[in-house]
């Protein structure tokens, strides 16, 4: 656990932005494809820089990407607290933790927070990153957003059909922002290491609980070719209605 230092613990946002999208079937990655006018990676960077808790936001790139800076020109000279690195790894962990190296080499502290945000939630709402942080900020570990499960969920077979019934109580879909001090964090990603799908797995790996903070259904990752149409039409529809959705279960 992180020892206290007797400064206030800042909050930074880090963005993976270095994925592939092969599972989106777009002509480009998918975080820069056309939603509204706009490349989607530029909603969820929008949304993030109207956190005022948030002081500075890191997006980390491919080192071969060319896209972002002709999408988005200027981008990281447009304000103060813009950061870029173009240090992405060949997963989303080898990326976080890549970049979680460059927040360090910033001046970023072992004590403040850093709230990882996948480019790909483009829905995301300032209310709910608002949200997280509020449960979080005292919290010993840290947390994520997350849903209950609302489905029944199916345990399928190598046919295509269903071998089992999971029980589905007590089971949250992960989301992202996903806050945890920078330290904590970069601990528990070496020695999780590159097969963790979200940074909560790696503090599990390590024997923490971090907390669970309801999300919203509408923060969905795109990552098929239907949940293009989907994004863009809720883009278009402005803002999401504020506060928690209750949580009944
Ligand atoms: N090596 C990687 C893989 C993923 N990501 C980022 O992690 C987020 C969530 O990952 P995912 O939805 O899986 O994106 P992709 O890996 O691009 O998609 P796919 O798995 O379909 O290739 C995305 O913002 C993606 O850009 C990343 O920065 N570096
Ligand atoms: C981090 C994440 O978005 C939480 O749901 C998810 O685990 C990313 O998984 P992916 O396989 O990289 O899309």
């Amino acid at each position: 656990m992180t020892q206290p230092t007797g400064r206030m613990p800042r909050c930074f946002a880090l963005v993976p932005c270095a994925g592939v999208g092969a599972r989106s079937g777009a002509d480009r990655p998918k975080q820069y494809v056309p939603l509204g006018g706009r490349p989607m990676v530029a909603h969820t960077l929008a949304a993030l820089a109207a956190v005022p808790r948030i002081e500075a936001t890191l997006v980390v790139l491919s080192d071969d990407d060319a896209l972002f800076d002709e999408l988005l020109p200027g981008w990281a000279a447009g304000a103060p607290g813009r950061w870029l690195a173009r240090c992405g790894g060949a997963t989303r962990a080898a990326t976080v933790a890549n970049g979680l190296g460059a927040l360090h080499a910033q001046g970023v502290h072992d004590d403040d927070w850093v709230l990882v945000h996948d480019a790909a939630r483009c829905l995301l709402q300032p209310e709910w990153v608002e949200r997280l942080i509020d449960a979080c900020i005292a919290d010993p570990v840290g947390g994520l957003l997350a849903l209950p499960l609302a489905d029944t969920l199916k345990q399928a077979d190598a046919d295509g059909r269903v071998a089992a019934t999971v029980d589905r109580a007590g089971k949250w879909a992960a989301q992202t922002p996903q806050m945890f001090r920078l330290g904590a964090l970069r601990r528990a990603l070496a020695e999780a290491g590159d097969a963790v799908t979200d940074e909560a797995s790696a503090l599990e790996a390590v024997g923490q609980a971090p907390r669970l903070v309801v999300g919203d259904a509408l923060n969905f990752k795109v990552t098929y070719p239907g949940d293009f149409g989907l994004a863009a039409r809720l883009l278009g529809a402005g803002p999401a209605p504020a506060g928690p959705q209750e949580n009944t279960r």
